[in-house]
């Protein structure tokens, strides 16, 4: 600063000024180029990332790309949704993060693990410990022939949890959820919304670190369906379970504060809830945005609404403002 600029001017000479520019310039290069180098990796701060994952199914021959170069980045705590359309491959990501599949290429990990390069046994102890699921079909996610009670306290039991602090787990789990009424009864002897009530105190049983929840509504009326996010939004809230639930459900944007949306095995836009109080009046509003995904190649996918409403195919006329771009169509 000063005290350089004070040296250069008693230096007087051009050349020399020049010089001490350029040396200026070379360890601004360095300090640059150390800086790129301690930046920290992709998502090296997220619970869940997934960086360019691709799934290619082959059969008859014919490949099918259901995920194609996927980016995704879910914080710990965080409670989203990720929803799309049938055939964008929500299920291929949702088996790939449930470790029931693996990634034709890209990287994946989860709470420290690479989905990758586990083995068999590594990818056991994922399933058991560090994901919980629940799925669609209330039928796949409690055994019939044990009751509420039973079938949280069996995951536990297979982690050797001694008997009685495995009831106890179970009448909380089944209380936070409000399903406590249910903790004799068969899944035969419950509605479908309390049957999935139950499914999900069986999979936060063990204290994943993420509960995957695969279209959990998908079998029940918009009012039960309200309920179960009501039971996913408070195991959030009070076990701080990170939480993804896929489902094709839109209205699903209004129960969590993050939605991203899955185009052709990609992430293509999100929708950020927020909530405003107003101090004056005390009331609450909300409001949603959508937001488009840059990767880091800055790719960007222009909603299709968008591009059809003002006619822009193939090529874009692009301005760079102070602070936003332009996006035109192309005129000529
Ligand atoms: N095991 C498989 N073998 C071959 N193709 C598959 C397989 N699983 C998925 N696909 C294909 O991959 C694409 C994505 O499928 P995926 O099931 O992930 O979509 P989705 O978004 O979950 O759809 P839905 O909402 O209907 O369940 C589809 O074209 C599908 O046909």
């Amino acid at each position: 600063g000063a005290v350089a600029a004070g040296a250069e001017g008693a230096g007087a000479a051009a050349g020399m000024a020049a010089a001490g520019a350029e040396v200026r310039s070379l360890s601004e290069l360095e300090a640059r180029a150390a800086a790129r180098r301690d930046r920290p990796a992709y998502g090296h701060d997220a619970l869940i990332a997934c960086d360019r994952l691709v799934r290619i199914f082959t059969t008859d021959g014919v490949e099918v790309q259901a995920l194609q170069g996927l980016d995704l980045l879910v914080t710990e705590g965080e409670l989203m949704a990720l929803v799309g359309a049938s055939g964008s491959g929500k299920s291929t990501l949702m088996n790939i993060l449930a470790g029931l599949d693996v990634p034709t290429a890209g990287q994946a990990k989860v709470a420290g693990r690479d989905l990758l390069s586990m083995d068999a046994k590594a990818r056991l102890d994922y399933r058991r410990e560090v994901v919980g699921f629940v799925w669609q079909q209330t039928a796949r996610n409690l055994l019939p022939y044990l009751t509420a009670a039973q079938n949280v306290s069996l995951p536990l039991q297979l982690r050797g949890r001694r008997a009685k602090g495995r009831s106890t787990r179970a009448d909380d789990l089944l209380t936070l959820l409000e399903v406590a009424h249910c903790r004799d009864r068969r899944p035969h002897q419950m509605s479908g919304g309390e049957q999935q009530r139950v499914a999900i105190a069986v999979a936060l049983a063990n204290n994943p670190s993420v509960l995957l929840a695969d279209e959990p509504t998908g079998e029940l009326d918009s009012a039960t369906a309200e309920q179960i996010f009501a039971a996913f939004r408070k195991a959030n809230e009070e076990l701080g379970t990170t939480i993804v639930i896929v489902t094709h459900d839109q209205s699903v944007a209004d129960e969590v504060r993050r939605t991203v949306a899955i185009r052709d095995g990609r992430t293509s836009t999100e929708v950020l809830r927020r909530t405003h109080l107003d101090e004056q009046t005390g009331e609450e509003s909300v409001t949603s945005r959508e937001y488009a995904m840059l990767d880091r190649a800055g790719r960007l996918q222009l909603p299709r609404e968008y591009t059809e409403a003002l006619g822009m195919e193939h090529r874009v006329l692009l301005e760079l403002e102070q602070d936003h771009i332009q996006v035109w169509p192309d005129g000529e």
